[in-house]
Order: C-alpha cells, then sequence, then structure tokens
C-alpha cells in the first residue's frame, strides 16, 4: 500500500477555512461532499480527519494524525506532546483578562480572591500561579464573555482579536496573557516514508508563504538611474532590466518583501521611477 499521511483540521470554525484555502494553495485537491469527517486528496498521500479543535492535539499526540494545524493556544492547554513544526500566521489572537468596563483596575492584585471564568484553565491558572493571584477559576466551554453579566463570574479570561465581543458585552481587556496563531503540528517520529511525505508538504507550504510575503514590482526608469534603482530593489539574485520602446528608459523587474517597498518607495521615486506596478506572487521558491 502507498505511504500516506493524515491531517487533523478544524472542522468548523475559525481555523477550518485557511487552513483548507492553505492546502489548497499547496496545489492539494479533496472532496469533502455530503458532511464527511473524512476526506482523501485525489492528487497528493494524504488524508483530512475533520475535527473539533480541542481535539486536534490529543490526536496528533496520540499518533491517530501526523499532523494537524490547530492554534497555540489549545496545545499549550491541552499539554500534549506535540511538535510546532511551522507557523502559519493565521487566527492571530490573545488570550486576555476582562473585567466590566465600569470597574476601576489598578493592577493583577484586582483578581485576588476574585472568580474567574474561562475555556483555559490550565493557561490560566499557570499564569496566576506565576503571579501570586489567589483566584477562583471557573471553567465553562464557550460564550465565556457572558459571565460577569449574570453574575458567574466578577472577570473572564478568554480569546480577544478585534475587541468587539468584549465591547459588545460590557467589558474592557485588562491583561494579555498569551498570543496565539495557527500551527501546524506532528507528534515527531513518525517513519521515513510519512517523512518524506510531510517533508514535500512543508516545501509546497514554504513556497506559499515566502509568495505571500514578497511583491513582484516591475517600474519604468531613465537609464542613467537603473544603477540607484538596482541598489533599491535588487530581487532575488539581481533584477530583471528591459530596454523600453522609448529611448533612454527602461523596464525595471524585481522581487521584494512587502514592508521593503513600503520603506523605498520615496527614494524610488526620487530616483526618477515611474510606472510602478506591485503585483502578488503564488509561490516562490529560492
Ligand atoms: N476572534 C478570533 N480571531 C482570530 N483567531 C481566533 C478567534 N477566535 C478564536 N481564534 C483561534 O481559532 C481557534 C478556534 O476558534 P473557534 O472559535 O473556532 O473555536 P471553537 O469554538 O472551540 O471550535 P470547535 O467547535 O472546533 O471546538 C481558537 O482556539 C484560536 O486559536
Ligand atoms: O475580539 P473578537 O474579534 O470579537 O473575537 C473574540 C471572540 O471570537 C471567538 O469566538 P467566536 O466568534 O469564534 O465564537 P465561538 O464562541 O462560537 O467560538 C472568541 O471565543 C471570542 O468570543
Ligand atoms: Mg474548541
Amino acid at each position: 500500500m502507498e505511504p500516506i499521511i493524515r491531517i487533523a483540521v478544524q472542522k468548523s470554525g475559525r481555523l477550518s477555512e485557511d487552513s483548507l484555502s492553505l492546502m489548497k494553495e499547496c496545489g492539494i485537491k479533496y472532496n469533502n461532499g455530503g458532511g464527511k469527517l473524512k476526506a482523501t486528496s485525489t492528487n497528493f498521500p494524504i488524508e483530512f480527519l475533520f475535527l473539533r479543535d480541542d481535539d486536534i492535539p490529543g490526536y496528533v499526540a496520540d499518533g491517530v494524525a501526523d499532523l494537524g494545524i490547530v492554534g497555540e493556544n489549545e496545545i499549550v492547554e491541552k499539554n500534549k506532546q506535540v511538535q510546532t513544526i511551522r507557523k502559519l500566521g493565521f487566527s492571530k489572537c490573545r488570550l486576555s483578562l476582562a473585567i466590566p468596563k465600569g470597574e476601576n483596575y489598578t493592577d493583577l492584585s484586582y483578581f485576588q480572591h476574585k472568580n474567574i471564568a474561562t475555556s483555559y484553565p490550565r493557561i490560566l491558572g499557570d499564569f496566576l500561579r506565576e503571579n501570586n493571584i489567589n483566584a477562583e477559576i471557573h471553567e465553562i466551554s464557550g460564550s465565556v464573555e457572558i459571565a460577569p453579566s449574570i453574575g458567574l463570574a466578577e472577570g473572564i479570561c478568554d480569546i480577544v482579536s478585534s475587541g468587539s465581543t468584549l465591547m459588545m458585552n460590557g467589558l474592557k481587556e485588562v491583561e494579555k496573557i498569551f498570543s496565539s496563531e495557527a500551527v501546524l503540528i506532528s507528534g515527531g517520529n513518525l517513519p521515513v516514508e510519512k517523512q518524506a511525505i510531510v517533508d514535500k508538504l512543508l516545501f509546497r507550504i514554504n513556497a506559499v508563504q515566502k509568495g505571500k510575503s514578497n511583491k513582484y514590482v516591475l517600474l519604468n526608469a531613465p537609464n542613467d538611474s537603473l544603477d540607484k534603482i538596482i541598489t533599491l530593489i535588487p530581487g532575488m539574485k539581481s533584477p530583471t532590466i528591459l530596454p523600453l520602446a522609448q529611448e533612454g528608459w527602461s523596464s525595471v523587474h524585481s522581487v521584494l518583501s512587502e514592508d521593503q517597498f513600503w520603506e523605498n518607495i520615496e527614494e524610488l521615486k526620487a530616483a526618477g521611477a515611474q510606472g510602478i506596478l506591485v503585483v502578488p506572487i503564488e509561490k516562490m521558491v529560492i
């Protein structure tokens, strides 16, 4: 039987769409009709398991799945033996302490002997212990932001991204205790044939991630400013320079990170660059 790897992804929620988009960008196709909880790729040796995100670290640690895509918050909370093999840059959020907005907050001692509702008792418990705060942790599995308004707890510890859920529930963020993003995890110690498939997948993920963080830049420049422009957009090896139909002008093509582009834009213009186009890159292999 041909070797195949299994990857656990969230069935539906904040991680699902970006996890599956990443697979698609890696050229991996699959059919998932009828809400099936398992799907096999039609063009890559990988099987998808669609699960609750809470269960993903455990499935990977136990070897039921070879890989998983999950938030760092769940890995630390579940305390399973898994390795993070790639940060994926999506589902960025933080775990924060929040209290009713009318309350006067000074420092962490506010939480001394208070009740705090959370779905993350381990991360919160560790944080409170490290800071010598003796508080009561009230574990609930969702809709944590409701807790203070119904008298279940005086504060909460939950995921915050834009802060709008806190605001809508009359709460304010007072301490950030953990930062998280989606990561690719493995249980380690894979047989060589499976590791070879994982390496192939990682190669594709690298190409996708590099493509996303870089841009293809095209501009027109007078020939006497080319030396300066080449130093500003040196590219992977060196820029491509093509003559324009108009005498004394060239088209310069190069690759650079988006940050670098914004930093150098004024200097490029000052050096005489015109008609600057910035184009997304789908994949990039160095
Ligand atoms: N508002 C947000 N913005 C960005 N990332 C988030 C946000 N909320 C959650 N996340 C991240 O996405 C993960 C999944 O969040 P989601 O709300 O879908 O979890 P869930 O309701 O526990 O899902 P499941 O039904 O799979 O258990 C979280 O563990 C966290 O890492
Ligand atoms: O700061 P914000 O941008 O408002 O995001 C934070 C909210 O997002 C998550 O819930 P989600 O909307 O995924 O719903 P859930 O409770 O069903 O997980 C999280 O549990 C917070 O409630
Ligand atoms: Mg969950």
